[in-house]
């Protein structure tokens, strides 16, 4: 054994005896740590740009990349490159989730309603070998019929109904995704559709997105093969006015048709938690999708840290035993700094905050508030946040063959100085 391993194993036997002291078990929290499934997001790894034209680049939808540090995957085949050199430097299991402009289209013109499973083959040959399942995206943005701001809420019945083919396409691709790797595919839908300024017809665009959303989810699919999940928004970048897809509208339709609510906690006001609205929503769905993101001022897409939201997400799920309801998702896009770096430092705070959160003393904290003794209860979790956590951690990454601390700073560096650095 190293030295350095050494001194993480005797860390770990101190915090051990730490949280022990506290009620806690650490080695079952590191057993469990194995529920959780984090679903990387592909579209951090080229900026959201896809691969329909060797030119494609993020454009519209009230989303924006900014950053052009370089290294960015030319191809396919450099982009499950950088994705493996992520999945190298993670602990514990991840899923992959893609979107619907990463299909293999060798050159070809293939618009998004002719989108097949066979342009995602490889997609899922190459996730077979990984080992890991695969989620999946409609792109309803980036393309000249997403153009005026409207795709399944158009009064244009050419551009309505070629967005109800293409998601009726992708749900078939996630179907097969699930039935090819033996785990629900979660097939997620966001669409752009919305108004930069006051209109009047709120209703009139709602009423056609129902409208659309009975007919794409007409078909069914086996459970075990995939779940239809609808992504809300408060807000988008020239959709400040309205939102036809917003908290309310799909609340009501995911309810009402048992399907998925995604909720991204990024897409509400500033003063609103995700954390807060998990339990809310599980009394009426089953399950939910989350895109774990960090938002700052207007942009809800920067790269994941540890901070106090993400921790309330983290804690509510583990206190309620949700784990098995809520399907766990990335979502942030950053070109500004190494890609690779950034999929690693937003995975590893998303791990970290459930890895914290299954080691809390929760009935301790339980007994207090319903003894009404609040101060113990401020207490003790302001208490939790300076115990011995990082030694759990690296113990953690240790017996997963990845690297502890900050060492994948310096293993992200090397691939960017023999990987990332010879793409021009
Ligand atoms: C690229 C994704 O579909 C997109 O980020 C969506 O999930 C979203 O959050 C839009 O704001
Ligand atoms: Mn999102």
């Amino acid at each position: 054994m190293t030295n350095k391993n050494k001194h993480v194993e005797e860390a770990y036997a101190l915090a051990k005896e730490q949280y022990a002291n506290l009620g806690v078990d650490t080695d079952a929290v590191l057993e469990k740590m194995n529920e959780i499934v984090v679903s990387l997001h592909c579209w951090q790894a080229d900026d959201v740009s896809g691969f329909e034209t060797p030119d494609a680049e993020l454009g519209g939808g009230g989303i924006q990349v900014t950053g052009n540090y370089p290294g960015k995957p030319r191809s396919i085949d450099e982009m499950r490159a950088d994705l493996q050199k992520v999945f190298s430097l993670l602990p514990g299991k991840q899923r992959l989730s893609l979107h619907a402009i990463y299909g293999e289209f060798d050159g070809k013109q293939v618009d998004r309603d002719a989108i097949d499973v066979e342009h995602f083959q490889g997609w899922i040959d190459w996730a077979k070998q990984q080992g890991i399942g695969l989620d999946f995206n409609a792109t309803c943005f980036s393309h000249p019929f997403a153009d005026d701001g409207f795709t399944l809420s158009s009064k244009n019945e050419k551009i309505r109904r070629f967005w109800i083919d293409h998601v009726k396409a992708c749900r078939k691709i996630a179907a097969e995704f699930g039935k090819q790797l033996g785990t629900p595919s979660v097939h997620n839908l966001w669409i752009p559709d919305g108004s930069k300024d006051y209109p009047v017809d709120r209703a009139g665009y709602r009423a056609i997105l129902k409208n659309s959303l009975d007919e794409i989810y007409a078909e069914e699919y086996p459970k075990e093969y995939l779940k239809d999940a609808m992504e809300c928004k408060l807000f988008g970048i020239g959709s400040e006015a309205m939102v036809v897809g917003s908290h309310e509208f799909y609340m009501g339709y995911t309810i009402q048709n048992k399907k998925l609510l995604c909720l991204d906690n990024g897409h509400f006001h500033p003063t609103e938690q995700v954390g807060d609205k998990i339990s809310a929503v599980l009394q009426f769905l089953d399950e939910i999708l989350l895109h774990v993101t960090r938002g700052v001022r207007w942009d809800s897409d920067h790269i994941v840290t540890l901070n106090d939201e993400i921790m309330l997400i983290a804690q509510e799920i583990v206190r309620n035993n949700y784990l098995n309801r809520v399907n766990i998702g990335l979502d942030f896009f950053d070109g500004s700094v190494n890609r690779v770096g950034a999929y690693v430092v937003g995975a590893r705070a998303t791990q970290q905050a459930f890895l914290q959160a299954l080691l809390e003393p929760t009935q301790t904290l339980l007994n207090y508030e319903e003894n009404a003794r609040y101060f113990e209860r401020l207490a003790l979790m302001e208490t939790m946040k300076t115990r011995l956590f990082g030694a759990v951690w690296d113990y953690y990454c240790l017996k997963n063959n990845v690297p502890v601390g900050g060492d994948f700073i310096t293993e992200v560096v090397n691939y960017e100085n023999e990987v990332l650095k010879k793409r021009k």
